[in-house]
């Protein structure tokens, strides 16, 4: 048996394949699953809510500590919930996209996701894998393995592209959904407090040329490979 649960940091820009990896190898390797994302969003989502100008850090500094944000961790049915009330299908609309980079880079709002992720990931049983983009060099730093994916920003677009236009009449097209991705990144990079980056020690895969399941496959390799070195009790 291990000595402790395996914790697995999935690191990257938007559209690299960190939710859909994450989730199926969570799943196949009976781990729980955390998407931080959904977590920046939920309080962006209550933030709009509860009239918070979001481009007024001082504003949402005042106030993030006052929604409550619980998320479930099972990889086939995650859910996530403010003041007990499911915004799963809330948080994805483009009012919350295009504020959450906004809402993130609130060094308060940081504090308060990352106690909550640490504390999820503390407590669970059978390890975790948990994706967002500072998981690795801030969250969970001791993380046991490390994973950062990159595409071009074309196949993250198309990627996207795809996705939206199978789920929302009228969504934006190939050009508009790049620029827009290609603008959160350089926001969540660029902002001061715990910017999406890769960790020295993350082992970095480029997706672009990759299937799904070619991405799922090395990631559970690696994970495995990494359970094997542990030590064993
Ligand atoms: N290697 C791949 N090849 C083709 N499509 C992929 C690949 N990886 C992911 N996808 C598809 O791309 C879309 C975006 O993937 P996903 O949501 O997992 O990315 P993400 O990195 O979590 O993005 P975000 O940070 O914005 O949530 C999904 O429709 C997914 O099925
Ligand atoms: N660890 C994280 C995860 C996410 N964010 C912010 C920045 C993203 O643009 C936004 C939404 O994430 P997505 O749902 O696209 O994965 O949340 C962050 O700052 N740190």
């Amino acid at each position: 048996m291990s000595a402790h649960p395996v914790i697995v940091a999935i690191d990257g820009p938007s559209g690299t394949g960190k939710s859909s990896t994450s989730k199926a190898v969570a799943a196949r390797l009976g781990m729980g699953y955390l998407d931080t994302g959904a977590q920046y969003r939920a309080i962006t989502w209550w933030m709009l809510s509860n009239g918070v100008d979001v481009n007024d850090p001082a504003a949402v500094a005042a106030v993030a500590g006052k929604p409550e944000i619980v998320s479930g961790t099972d990889p086939l049915a995650p859910t996530i919930t403010v003041d007990g009330t499911d915004v799963a299908g809330p948080i994805r609309t483009a009012e919350v996209t295009g504020a959450v980079s906004a809402v993130s880079a609130v060094p308060a709002v940081r504090t308060r996701i990352t106690e909550l992720q640490r504390g999820i990931a503390a407590g669970a049983p059978a390890g975790i894998v948990v994706e967002g983009r500072d998981i690795g060099t801030t969250v969970l730093p001791g993380a046991d393995v490390k994973i950062f994916l990159t595409a071009d920003p074309e196949a993250r677009a198309a990627r996207r592209s795809g996705e939206l236009r199978g789920t929302a009449p009228g969504a934006p097209d190939l050009a508009a959904t790049r620029e827009a991705l290609i603008k959160r990144d350089a926001a969540d990079s660029g902002r001061t407090t715990s910017p999406l980056a890769k960790a020295d020690d993350a082992t970095e895969l480029d997706t672009t040329e990759l299937t799904l399941e070619q991405v799922i496959s090395w990631v559970i390799g690696v994970v495995e490979d990494a359970g094997r070195k542990q030590p064993r009790s």
